[in-house]
């Protein structure tokens, strides 16, 4: 690829885009509260609108890897990976009725404070390590991404790429806590946005106007139909993406850190459920944006089979290439799609620096330092926030060693650890038998299998999916030519083939499944030993409707007139009575009011 290099403008564009970011992180930490308690710095002083919110909460996880990696799975394997977007109904859905409810009302500041009401403090530090391991991880591959990506195609020096990233995103992140984040996620949102459309209007007038770049990509037989065989190994399907897309979906925005802190921050439940609802169009425009600019590129390069010896990797780069060849001619433009990219980059590494300050603060410091005066810990999760960021620099290096595609690289992450997670809060908030021994042997059984069956497809090279040979002319599709008869694998080396996008759902239910198991066996949980609010309440109304003898440990229940119900709380927007009023922590100490909200209304 020919080193195409940058005019002065697109370093000046680049560079008000790190200069905007910094500027918005400097203003929040010199107004407001000026940043002086960790209410304001890990929690924006929980007072956020839903716009913004719900702009933060697409940038957090749409980095430079779905702008480079989503354009090459298109490019390379057709639009099947469009079908993800289905699972954005449930995956939202869920989250907004599901867990931001339950999370919200108990008043937390990490997610992690759920698993020490529900379970016990051991089982709160499993969950904040995992997750600090997950979020460490796909860090690397965030910084990582843009860097390389751009170092391929313009001789820019990649770790001086990096450093500036790092550098400013720690600058902003450490000085402005989660206000200056959420609104640098809004302004990078929109220049993510701006940057994408560019490249697809400047690409397809240059490849001959929409007619002909439609007429190209449907001979090449780029457009996936609804593909939905049943085959859990085949990579993607409607299945592995649709369905397996949806407990990715909740492991990310039902109880990854980042994305219920940003519930959390929000100034009432009805504006965290509203942030849930406005992300949906955002999250779908963001998709359709990557997998036309993966079209667009095809019918651009389709005669020329450039990416047919290249890697996973390597396809990436092609994709900045691509931008490179269509812009270059255009002042300006190449430094915005740069700029873009890195936005993509700095709203994702910024909400992760902001949520692992806050888990390593509120779930491990803190419990052991109580008498912590305010201001302390407000200067140590700032220089948390630091040293994560250096951290990141070290996993940025880490993922040069990958090699892989970064979209596959960040959604296995996401299924390994992140589904494990999932299937953690799951069995606390849906099975009130779980106890504690259960969910910390659940947890681990859960994270052995990711691995397991993640490392195991690293070992043996399968479930790769083969790329089909990229030509202007129809060619069969990937999924019955001659090698899948070959490759139809038996036994070990089929669950090995096991698609990486149900790896979320695999280890989500192996937790929740080894979980009960160990749960009943020493002892399942009883109804008055629950915190009151850390179990959903339809699992309640379901069992009312059993007959009495499977009624959850009822049994010692005395069969005289109830005792009267406390005062009647308050009821929230959705008629669920509310069960911690604003200012109340959720009481530690077991109550006689069920843990089931009983309440009037359906839900
Ligand atoms: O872009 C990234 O950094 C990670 C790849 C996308 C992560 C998942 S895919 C489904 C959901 N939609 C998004 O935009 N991000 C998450
Ligand atoms: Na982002």
């Amino acid at each position: 690829m020919d080193r195409k290099f940058f005019k002065v403008t697109d370093y000046v564009i680049f560079g008000l885009l790190l200069a905007a970011s910094a500027g918005i992180g400097l203003y929040h930490a010199v107004s407001g509260g000026r940043q002086r308690t960790t209410q304001e710095f890990l929690m924006a002083d929980r007072s956020m609108r839903c716009l913004p919110v719900s702009l933060s909460l697409i940038a957090s996880f749409q980095s430079a890897v779905a702008i480079v990696g989503v354009p090459a799975e298109v490019y390379a394997h057709g639009t099947q990976y469009w079908f993800i977007g289905c699972a954005y109904v449930l995956g939202l859905l869920i989250p907004a009725h599901v867990f931001i409810p339950l999370l919200y009302r108990l008043h937390l500041s990490s997610a992690y404070q759920y698993l020490e009401l529900r379970f016990s403090k051991a089982v709160r530090v499993c969950g904040t390590l995992t997750f600090i391991f997950q979020m460490v991880v796909y860090m690397g591959v965030c910084v990582y991404t843009p860097a390389f990506a751009l170092s391929a195609v313009t001789g820019f020096q990649p770790w001086g790429a990096v450093l500036a990233t790092g550098l400013v995103c720690t600058l902003y992140t450490a000085m402005g806590g989660l206000k200056a984040v959420i609104w640098t996620d809004v302004f990078q949102t929109a220049v993510m946005f701006a940057g994408q459309l560019a490249v697809i209007v400047v690409g397809v007038q240059k490849t001959g106007g929409p007619a002909e770049v439609w007429r190209k990509v449907w001979e090449g037989n780029r457009i996936s139909g609804l593909d939905l065989n049943p085959d859990p190994t085949e990579r993607h399907t409607f299945w592995t993406l649709g369905v397996g897309g949806v407990f990715l979906m909740l492991a990310l925005y039902g109880v990854n850190q980042a994305q219920v802190q940003r519930y959390l921050s929000s100034r009432t439940e009805r504006e965290a459920v509203r942030s849930c609802y406005m992300a949906f169009p955002a999250l779908q425009l963001a998709l359709a944006l990557s997998c036309i600019m993966g079209l667009v590129m095809f019918a651009r390069y389709c005669g020329e089979d450039v990416s047919a010896g290249l890697g996973g990797a390597s396809r990436d780069a092609m994709v900045v290439d691509f931008v490179m060849d269509m812009l270059q001619d255009l002042p300006g433009l190449p430094g915005l799609f740069i700029a873009c990219l890195f936005s993509a980059a700095l709203s994702t590494i910024s909400s992760a620096f902001n949520s692992l300050a806050t888990v390593t603060m509120e779930d491990l410091i803190r419990p052991r330092f109580p008498a912590m005066s305010e201001e302390t810990a407000t200067r140590l999760s700032k220089s948390l926030a630091l040293s994560y960021g250096l951290l990141c620099l070290v996993m940025a290096f880490l993922t040069h060693l990958m090699g892989d595609s970064v979209l596959q690289v960040a959604l296995k992450i996401f299924g390994m650890v992140g589904g494990p997670v999932l299937g953690l809060f799951c069995l606390g908030m849906f099975f009130p038998w779980a106890n504690s021994t259960g969910a910390g042997v659940g947890l681990g059984a859960g994270l052995a299998a990711a691995f397991w069956v993640g490392i195991g497809s690293v070992v043996t090279r399968s479930g790769a999916g083969r790329a089909p040979p990229v030509s202007c002319s129809a060619v069969p599709p990937s999924h019955n030519s001659s090698e899948a008869v070959l490759r139809a694998p038996s036994g070990l080396q089929r669950f090995y083939s096991l698609s990486y996008m149900w790896y979320s759902g695999f280890s989500c239910c192996c937790v929740v499944l080894v979980g009960l198991a160990v749960s009943f066996l020493t002892g399942p949980m009883k109804e008055e030993e629950l915190t009151p609010g850390t179990v959903f309440p339809l699992v309640g109304s379901v069992l009312r409707f059993l007959p009495d003898e499977l009624k959850f440990c009822r049994g010692d229940r005395p069969t005289a007139s109830p005792p009267e119900p406390p005062e009647p709380p308050h009821k929230t927007p959705n008629g669920l009575p509310a069960l911690q009023d604003a200012g109340e922590t959720a009481s530690f100490l077991p109550d006689r009011r069920s843990p089931f909200v009983e309440y009037e209304t359906a839900v």
